[in-house]
C-alpha cells in the first residue's frame, strides 16, 4: 500500500496537456475485437490496471493481443475464436469488466469463473445476472446469485425484453454482447440514458444496434469485423484537472482530445450552470464519437442543485464536483445518486468522510449529499484515506490545491486503475 503526501497550495495550474485513453471505450474496443473476425488496431489504449485486467482475460479466452508501439493489436477469431479459460478471470478492480464479461461469456458454450478484488466482491452482479438468467442464462454467484465469485456455463440463450431499474451502462452492455450471439430479438430499457460507447463502437465494428430514446434493441446473431479504434482521452479523468484548474487562482489550462461524448459531458453542463470559464475547441468526430480541446480558466463558481437524468451523465465525477462545490459560492445539493453506494466503495460514505477531515463543510444524504461552499476559506491538511478507490484517491490529491497544509493521502496506488501516470501530470501543471 502506498501513500502520497500531496502539497499544492495555490500553485497554479498552467499547460497543455493530453490525459490517458477513455477507460470505458478502452474495454469496449478489447471486447470487441477479440470477438470481431480478423485485426483491430487500438490506439490510445488505457494502459491503466482495469483495462489490463480485461485484456489478460480475454488471453486467457484464447485471444492474441499484442502491444505494437503506441498501439494495441487484437487478432479476433470471431465470437467462436473464444475458448474455454484453464483459470479463473480475475478482473481486478473493475465493475465494468466483469459485468461485460459475463454478459459475453453467457452464451460462450464453456464454463468460466470470474473472480476480482476485495471491492468487485462486494459490489452487485445481481444486476446483469437476473436480465441475463431470463434469456436462459445458467449463471450462479455467491449470496443467492449476487456476488462475486461468479460462475458462468454457457448456453444457447433467447432474446428478451429487460426493463433496467437502474441507468446502467454495464447492465446494458452485458445484455447487449449476450443479445449480440442470441438468435432473434433482444430489448433493453433503462430509465435514463446511460453511457452509449458499446452502441456506438458495435456500429464502428459493423454490427447494428437500435436505440430510440431509451430503449435498445439488438437482433442476433451478428458477426463483427476488425476495425481502427482511436480512444479518446477519459473526460473522466480531464475532470480532475478541470477541477484544479478551476479552483486555483490565475490558472490556465488547455487539455487536448478529450471524449465529449453526450453521454457523459454532464460534468460540463454542471459546471458551466456553476459559472465555470470552460470552453470547447477543435470539435470533431473519431470513430463516432466526439472530441474537443478544453481550455479551462479560475473561475468564481456558485453553487447548484445536481440531480435527475444528468446523474448518469457524470456519476464518476461526483466526488471531484464535491470538491468543487467546497469551493463555490452558496450550497450545492447531490440528489437522486444512490449509485454512488456500489462504487468502489460507498462514494457517499468516503467523500463525506474524507473532506470532512479537511474541514469542508458537507453532510452525507440518502442519495446523495450537500455541501456548504467556503470559497477563498482553505481546507486544512492531514491523513486521508482512498480507501483503494481511484477517484476518491486523486480527488484528495486535487484538494491540496485549496489545502494550506499537506494532504497525506493513503493506499494512493489505487489510482492506477484509471490514470496511471497522474501524479507526474500534476506535478508538470504545477
Ligand atoms: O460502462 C462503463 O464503462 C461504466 C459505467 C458506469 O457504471 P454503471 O454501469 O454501474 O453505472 C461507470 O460508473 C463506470 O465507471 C464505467
Ligand atoms: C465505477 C467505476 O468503474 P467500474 O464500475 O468499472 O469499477 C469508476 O471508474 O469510477
Amino acid at each position: 500500500m502506498t501513500n502520497t503526501i500531496f502539497h499544492g497550495f495555490k500553485k497554479k495550474i498552467q499547460g497543455k496537456i493530453k490525459v490517458p485513453g477513455d477507460k470505458s471505450i478502452s474495454h469496449r474496443a478489447v471486447l470487441l475485437g477479440a470477438i470481431a473476425e480478423g485485426e483491430t488496431t487500438v490506439d490510445g489504449f488505457l494502459m491503466g490496471d482495469d483495462c489490463l485486467h480485461t485484456m489478460k482475460c480475454m488471453r486467457q479466452l484464447g485471444v492474441r493481443i499484442e502491444k505494437s508501439g503506441e498501439s494495441l493489436i487484437i487478432i479476433g477469431n470471431g465470437i467462436d475464436g473464444l475458448s474455454e479459460p484453464v483459470d479463473v478471470l480475475d478482473v481486478g478492480n473493475s465493475g465494468t469488466a466483469m459485468r461485460l464479461m459475463i454478459g459475453l461469456l453467457a452464451a460462450r458454450p464453456f464454463y468460466s469463473v470470474l473472480v476480482g478484488d476485495a471491492s468487485i466482491h462486494q459490489r452487485p452482479m445481481d444486476r446483469v445476472v437476473l436480465p441475463l438468467k431470463q434469456m436462459g442464462a445458467d449463471i450462479y454467484g455467491r449470496s443467492n446469485n449476487r456476488l462475486a465469485p461468479i460462475t458462468v456455463n454457457g448456453s444457447k440463450l433467447h432474446g428478451t425484453e429487460y426493463h433496467s431499474p437502474v441507468s446502467s451502462a454495464q447492465v446494458k452492455s452485458a445484455i447487449l454482447l449476450a443479445g449480440l450471439q442470441t438468435e432473434g430479438t433482444t430489448v433493453v430499457r433503462e430509465p435514463e440514458l446511460s453511457r452509449d460507447h458499446t452502441e456506438r463502437m458495435i456500429r464502428a465494428f459493423g454490427g447494428s444496434v437500435l436505440t430510440e430514446g431509451t430503449v435498445h434493441t439488438i437482433t442476433g446473431p451478428q458477426k463483427l469485423t476488425g476495425t481502427h479504434i482511436k480512444v479518446p482521452g477519459d473526460i473522466s479523468s480531464a475532470a480532475f484537472f478541470i477541477a484544479a484548474a478551476l479552483i486555483t487562482p490565475d490558472s490556465h489550462l488547455i487539455i487536448e482530445d478529450v471524449g465529449i461524448n453526450p453521454t457523459r459531458t454532464g460534468i460540463l453542463d454542471i459546471l458551466n450552470s456553476m459559472g465555470a470559464d470552460i470552453s470547447l475547441e477543435n470539435q470533431r468526430i473519431v470513430n463516432d464519437e466526439p472530441v474537443s480541446d478544453l481550455v479551462v480558466r479560475s473561475s468564481s463558481l456558485q453553487g447548484t442543485e445536481i440531480g435527475g437524468d444528468v446523474i448518469p451523465r457524470l456519476i464518476d465525477e461526483i466526488p471531484i464536483l464535491a470538491l468543487i462545490a467546497t469551493q463555490a459560492e452558496g450550497q450545492t445539493v447531490i440528489k437522486d445518486a444512490a449509485e454512488l453506494k456500489v462504487k468502489e466503495t460507498n462514494r457517499i460514505v468516503t467523500v463525506v468522510s474524507q473532506l470532512r477531515k479537511l474541514g469542508a463543510d458537507i453532510e452525507e444524504t440518502e442519495d446523495g449529499m450537500i455541501i456548504n461552499g467556503q470559497p477563498g476559506k482553505p481546507l486544512k491538511g492531514g491523513d486521508v484515506n482512498s480507501f483503494g478507490d481511484h477517484r476518491i484517491g486523486m480527488m484528495l490529491a486535487i484538494a491540496s490545491q485549496v489545502a494550506n497544509e499537506p494532504i497525506n493521502v493513503e493506499r494512493t496506488d489505487s489510482i492506477a486503475v484509471s490514470f496511471p501516470t497522474f501524479n507526474e501530470l500534476l506535478e508538470s501543471v504545477r
